[in-house]
């Protein structure tokens, strides 16, 4: 199965790896081909004519900015009539896509751990069947995966699709607290990441409420519940609501600007 990625930027090139490194044939489309050192090395045909890659493909995938949606569906439009076309740009809706083309169209949100295989993807589409089942076997080529009604994609993308920055952040202040009581760079590094993998796996494993995970490391009287009534003092949970409300927000508007 050949697999066109038109717009190999930061999330399309992550998208062509993970379908190449799954087994697909894959040919990737970015502006400058020269910024594409990494795709040629991995075996990934990169060119700059959409309509080129569209035409020996199966499946398209869309990772332009959602200000380029638009003219990139009209160059392709006469090729991809019937064809599968699974569009990861924030914001535009199947509502919108289907006004340039007559594709059987998916709308998908990953984020950037696609480049690790750890992605969480929603998808919405008007799909059934034999088709379902295909997006989900790609989409499972960069990690977990789950088909939503489309009224949650733009929370989606506020949430898991801009999520990683917003865990960067957070996982930077532990190692900015960690340098502030002297602990060495790398080893304030090593134990903040391991402690947010090994709490997200904790979370997962035994699918416990966060608060009774919570409870389990608070000792009364003990070291935590210090460090615990600073971060509700820094108000940190309607910082985090706000941060995936304002970016929810932002998406909405997006599709206007098609
Ligand atoms: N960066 C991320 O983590 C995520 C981004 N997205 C969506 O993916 C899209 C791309 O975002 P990024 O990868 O961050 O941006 P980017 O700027 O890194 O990538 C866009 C790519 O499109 C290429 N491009 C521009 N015009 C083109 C055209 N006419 N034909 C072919 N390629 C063209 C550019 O050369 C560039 O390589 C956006 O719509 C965004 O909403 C979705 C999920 C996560
Ligand atoms: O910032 C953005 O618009 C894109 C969509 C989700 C993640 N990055």
């Amino acid at each position: 199965m050949r697999v066109a990625v038109l717009g190999a930027g930061t999330i399309g090139g992550a998208i062509a790896k993970a379908l190449k490194k799954a087994g697909y044939d894959v040919v990737a489309t970015r502006r400058r081909i020269e910024k594409a050192k990494e795709l040629l090395e991995l075996g990934i045909e990169v060119i700059s004519d959409n309509r080129e890659a569209v035409e020996k493909a199966d499946v398209v995938f869309i990772a332009v900015k959602p200000s380029k949606v638009g003219d990139v569906l009209e160059e392709i439009a006469d090729l991809i009539e019937g064809k599968l076309v699974i569009s990861v740009v924030a914001g535009v809706s199947l509502k919108e896509l289907k006004r340039f083309a007559k594709a059987k169209f998916v709308r998908a949100m990953p984020n950037i751990a696609v480049l690790v295989g750890e992605s969480f993807t929603a998808y919405a589409t008007e799909l059934e069947g034999e088709e379902v089942e295909l997006v989900e076997r790609l989409l499972r080529t960069f990690g977990d995966c789950v088909r939503v009604e489309e009224e949650h994609m733009d929370a989606i993308t506020g949430l898991s699709g801009s999520g990683p920055a917003y865990v960067t952040v957070f996982l930077e202040a532990m190692v900015y607290g960690g340098l502030r009581v002297g602990l060495p760079r790398d080893l304030a590094k090593r134990a903040s990441l391991q402690t947010l993998l090994g709490t997200a796996k904790l979370l997962m494993e035994t699918e416990r409420h966060p608060a009774e995970v919570r409870e389990w490391v608070i000792t009364p009287g003990g070291t935590t519940i210090d460090g615990v009534f600073e971060l509700e003092e820094g108000k940190i949970r309607t910082a985090v609501m706000k941060a995936v409300d304002a970016a929810t927000k932002k998406s909405r508007i997006l599709s206007k600007r098609v």
